[in-house]
């Protein structure tokens, strides 16, 4: 089986993971959470990281978040809410993240595919890319706690109005909404602006000011309310409006 994580370190300092499904639009399956968590581990340890970028395969998507096919077969509350609460804790693992993290948008961003980004200290978007928390067009919400997180990072207002409409935007006027920090236009290498500045400085400043945002996440038990997110989502799972919008996107009736 082929890798669906990629993992490349630069000499200047990052580590990108590559999404790397990319006939599946880089869906999450349970194969890529094992190996997304064993990077972030990878990451961690390693003293020569600073930062970490998080990106998709190829050119048309970051992710489309979970694997539609892979996880029709989770049928009730208690099924899906096992693979939930399963993607919903490297989530956290990854909002408290010891280092700086970037999403970096090369493509599409759907569903999950926003939580993953959402759960980055940064979003930064080729332009013209398209993103949206699309769960409630398919009768579900944001099932891997990625609205809790969202909810911490960007204006209340704005959260709620991604959330509830549940449609797609594009780069640009995500960046209006606060939720990506910057669009590149041109030539997607040069993200790496973004980081020349804060890659100069001490692996130990960075993990001082990250330790701040995740002291203040422990103290308000952001953990506790990505799990209960994830169980409102498997109570959704199980209604039929949900399976209905799946099968109409797996059999192209959508
Ligand atoms: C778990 C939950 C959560 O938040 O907690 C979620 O994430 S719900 C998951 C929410 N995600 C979605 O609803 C994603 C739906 N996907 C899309 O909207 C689209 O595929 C885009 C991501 C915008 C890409 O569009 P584009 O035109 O480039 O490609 P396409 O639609 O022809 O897709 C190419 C192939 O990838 C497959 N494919 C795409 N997204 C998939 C997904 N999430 N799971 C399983 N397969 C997927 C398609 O079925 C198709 O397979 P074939 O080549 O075999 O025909």
């Amino acid at each position: 089986m082929s890798q669906t994580v990629l993992v490349e370190k630069n000499e200047r300092g990052y580590m990108k993971f590559i999404l790397h499904r990319p006939e599946k639009r880089n869906a999450v399956s349970y194969q890529l959470m094992e190996e997304f968590e064993a990077a972030l581990d990878q990451a961690a340890q390693d003293n020569d990281v600073k930062v970490v970028v998080i990106t998709g395969y190829g050119d048309r998507a970051f992710c489309s978040g979970g694997d539609l096919a892979e996880f029709h077969s989770l049928y009730t509350e208690e099924e899906s809410y096992g693979m939930l609460s399963k993607m919903g804790a490297i989530l956290y693992k990854l909002a408290v993240f010891k280092k700086p993290t970037i999403a970096l948008l090369n493509g599409s961003a759907v569903g999950g595919g926003c939580e993953i980004a959402s759960a980055c200290d940064f979003r930064l978007a080729k332009s013209g890319v398209k993103l949206g928390f699309v769960q409630a067009s398919l009768g579900i919400t944001t099932g891997w706690g990625g609205a809790s997180i969202l909810l911490e990072k960007i204006p209340y207002q704005s959260a709620m109005k991604l959330l509830l409409n549940g449609t797609i935007y594009t780069a640009e006027a995500a960046k209006e909404l606060g939720f990506i920090d910057e669009v590149i236009q041109g030539d997607l290498e040069e993200w790496e602006r973004f980081v020349d500045t804060i890659l100069n400085r001490e692996v130990g400043v960075l993990m001082a000011y990250k330790n701040l945002l995740i002291n203040k996440w422990e103290e308000t038990d952001l953990k506790g309310r990505m799990e209960m997110e994830s169980r409102q989502c498997a109570k959704l799972w199980e209604t039929d409006a949900h399976h209905q919008a799946v099968d109409s996107f797996l059999n192209k009736t959508k």
